[in-house]
């Protein structure tokens, strides 16, 4: 494609609920959407930051500046560049992923737009609806989350992911098990322990959980390696697999038995494609995760989490799931447990630019 300006905003969304998790809780998603401006039309993508760093060392306001100072520019100074490209040409600025991936996703969706061709198509996906998972914060009590937890099943979720955290975890899934039997049940401590819990941590094994989403520290792979060997429950990581590399690292050291792709976390949705892949022929099982997407990279992620080594139901809930409005014009929704792939060029959404303009409370445009 041939970049003229790319827009970049910030957006506060209102989350029908305060969601809370081992590093705090949150009752506004800021996001960052990436609107890029080509000769083909328009793409668009999301950063995943939230405003402060505290699941990875990224956050709101650093991505927006070296979004601004550095990769923007450099994708301006090109006369044209491919989706498959923008990597290579970001790849001397170090990390920023999120702020990366949302760049690239904007760019890929301009391009697939002007070719008529999916996401899905273009990802490799092979199933047209997927199981749809749900993440359930800590709650007040629980009660409380055994409520939370009812109503989700209510909907008709495929899979329940409770949030855990020293002094609410043991407690807070037998009541969940009490509660609803054998339903398919894991638990994400986003990091909260050390190696020094895993005692507490083989607790869990008797609630036949399909995985424990990274228990220890976010850029640990050995400790995790260790707990493994010590735990019956699979043992998945989230924020320590950034790449291709350290999931190929993650697989040599058996650090993990599951992995949780996020295409933001991981860079792009390119970058996630490499680590299906990777996962995928050293026979380790995969789910797409979720950042509180917008439309926009819920729509990108339920392309990716249907592609074949996704075996297990990811975070791909509804839009509803977190926000009363969506910035796109067909928010995903939940049917029969499953969320459907887009199936329309690029992402397959429309803007709605009503939303966009009233969540948004930051805008600034780079151009050539
Ligand atoms: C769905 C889910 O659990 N996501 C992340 C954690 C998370 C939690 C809270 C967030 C708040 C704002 C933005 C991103 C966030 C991501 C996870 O799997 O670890
Ligand atoms: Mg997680």
């Amino acid at each position: 494609v041939r970049l003229s300006a790319v827009e970049l905003r910030v957006l506060h969304l209102p989350l029908v609920s305060p969601f809370t998790t081992s590093f705090g809780t949150e009752d506004v998603r800021e996001v960052i959407v990436v609107r890029a401006l080509t000769d083909g039309g328009d793409g668009w993508g999301e950063v995943v930051t939230q405003h402060a760093p505290l699941y990875s060392s990224e956050y709101t306001h650093g991505a927006w500046d070296v979004l601004r100072r550095w990769l923007i520019p450099a994708l301006l100074e090109r006369p044209a560049v491919s989706a498959e490209e923008v990597a290579v040409v970001l790849s001397p600025f170090v990390g920023h992923r999120m702020a990366k991936a949302g760049l690239e996703t904007a760019v890929l969706d301009a391009a697939l737009r002007a070719e008529g061709r999916s996401f899905a198509a273009h990802l490799g996906a092979v199933r047209d609806r997927v199981p749809s998972g749900v993440s359930v914060g800590i709650q007040r009590d629980p009660a409380a989350l055994v409520d939370a937890v009812g109503g989700y099943l209510d909907e008709g979720y495929a899979r329940i992911k409770i949030k855990i955290k020293p002094g609410r975890d043991v407690g807070d899934t037998a009541a969940v098990r009490d509660a609803f039997g054998t339903i398919p049940l894991q638990v994400d401590a986003n990091s909260a322990y050390t190696l020094a819990d895993a005692e507490l941590l083989a607790d869990l094994d008797r609630f036949d959980l399909l995985l424990i989403e990274q228990p220890l520290q976010e850029d640990d792979l050995v400790d995790h390696a260790t707990l493994a060997r010590r735990l019956r429950t699979p043992v998945c990581l989230d924020e320590s697999i950034v790449s291709a590399k350290a999931a190929a690292d993650a697989i040599a050291l058996r650090a993990a038995s599951v992995v949780n792709i996020k295409a933001g976390r991981v860079g792009g949705y390119l970058e996630a494609v490499a680590i299906h892949d990777l996962c995928r022929a050293a026979g380790l099982p995969v789910w797409c995760g979720g950042m509180l997407e917008t439309g926009i990279g819920r729509a990108a992620n339920a392309a990716l989490a249907a592609l074949p080594g996704f075996t297990l139901p990811g975070d791909v809930s509804a839009s509803s799931r977190f926000y009363a409005r969506d910035i796109v014009t067909e928010p995903i929704a939940l049917k029969d447990g499953h969320v459907r792939v887009p199936t329309g060029p690029g992402l397959g959404i429309e803007i709605d630019h009503e939303a966009l303009e009233q969540f948004t409370v930051q805008r600034e445009t780079i151009a050539r």
